[in-house]
């Protein structure tokens, strides 16, 4: 018998070796999920066995939550402490950070909470380090900012294969798949627009998980791998930017190479911080709010002068429902209507309903039953 890793090699190869055309395409799609069935298998087991309670867990506050991500000791602590004047303890010993620390920051009106976290190695995915407490921390942020230092740039590829593996999907839409499992009829496929995977397919990548019998849904193109993610259900889609710490320790012309080689195989560059002299470290909280994607929402009481000062700050997509939501409980069930002034309608004071989607700068009035 092989083992795990064998295994999972064996598969990697064939799949690798296996030219991907209509006759192939269904036995790729097997072999794929048999290795996503196999990797997440071994996953569970390690993570069941890397001890370590519950973890820790750190309730989530403010209008958005930022996890910073690196490997030990490039700076995550001293950049929590210069954003939002948290205490975190810095050391220049790996594992100086063995818990979550939390923080808050404020700018233009958000309360945003930042989450200092144990640094990620090579292997954290299945429970190296402190990388089961790590992930499960990741897993509930709303943007995760991926930081490196001027020394291991070139290492943020296994930042990011860490996360794959522990089923987080960085800077990628939630693909609109829907499986609903049902007990005969075989596979039913139904498609909205062009979706690139056949019957043959999907039955081939469902067959390997047991599902026979099941309706499903694709709108817009997808992938295998997209199909295979929606299949084992436990992926979390979340945006994810870069920057690069300690840019005081190198000269312009290193700087300048780490930026194109950065953006050359991420797409985007990275923001160049010192997190000690504060180097760029207002530029990165405008891009920390802008990532988290806020919009302001001016509330006007019935009959009433909106309150331009304050504006609710609410994330995108908001609906009238999830402002509702935020401002009171109740608010839903006592629902009545709602008048917008703004981008989202097409004339002013229109009425709509909890459904309606609002657009940054929209006045807004609720009205409930009493
Ligand atoms: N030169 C320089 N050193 C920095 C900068 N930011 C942090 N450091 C130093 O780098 C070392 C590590 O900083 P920490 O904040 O502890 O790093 P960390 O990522 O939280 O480390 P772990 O918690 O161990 O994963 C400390 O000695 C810091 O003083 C910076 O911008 N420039
Ligand atoms: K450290
Ligand atoms: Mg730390």
């Amino acid at each position: 018998m092989s083992s795990t890793e064998d295994l999972i090699k064996e598969i990697e190869d064939e799949i690798q070796n296996t030219k991907y055309n209509k006759a192939t395409s269904h036995h790729i799609g097997r072999l794929k999920a048999k290795l996503a069935k196999i990797k997440d298998e071994a996953v569970t087991r390690a993570m069941a066995s890397a001890g370590g309670g519950e973890g820790y867990s750190v309730k989530k506050s403010g209008d958005g939550t930022v996890v910073l991500v690196g490997f030990p000791s490039v700076g995550k602590s001293t950049l929590l402490n210069k954003l939002t004047g948290a205490e975190s303890e810095e050391g220049h010993y790996a594992f100086t950070t063995l818990t979550v620390v939390p923080g808050a920051m404020e700018h233009k009106g958000a309360n945003i909470q930042i989450l200092d976290i144990p640094g990620l190695i090579a292997g954290a995915a299945m429970g190296k380090g402190r990388g089961k407490e790590v992930i499960a921390v990741v897993r509930g942020a709303d943007l995760i900012l991926l930081l490196g230092d001027v020394y291991n740039e070139k290492h943020i590829d296994v930042l990011i294969s860490e996360l794959y593996d522990a089923g987080i999907r960085i800077n990628r839409e939630k693909p609109d798949i829907t499986i609903k499992k049902s007990s005969n009829g075989g596979i039913r496929f139904n498609t909205v627009g062009y979706t690139g995977l056949d019957l043959e397919e999907i039955r081939a990548i469902l067959a390997e998980n047991k599902i026979v019998n099941a309706d499903v849904l694709v709108r817009g193109k997808v992938t295998q791998d997209d199909f295979i993610d929606a299949m084992m259900g436990n992926r979390v889609y979340i945006p994810a930017f870069f920057a690069i710490n300690k840019v005081d320790l190198v000269d312009e012309e290193t700087r300048q190479h780490i930026v194109k080689d950065v953006t050359k195989r991420f797409g985007r560059p990275p923001i160049m911080l010192s997190a000690h002299s504060g180097y760029n470290v207002e530029t990165l909280k405008d891009e920390i709010y802008d990532h988290l994607g806020f919009i302001r929402i001016y509330l006007k009481p019935v009959g009433g002068k909106p309150d331009m000062d304050e504006p609710l700050i609410i994330r995108k997509p908001a609906t009238v429902e999830s402002v509702c939501n935020k401002l009171h409980r109740d608010f839903v069930e006592k629902f009545r209507y709602s008048k917008v002034w703004g981008n989202s309608v097409k004339h002013d004071a229109q009425r709509v309903g909890l459904n309606h989607v609002l657009e940054d700068n929209d006045i807004l009035t609720i009205v409930t039953r009493a």
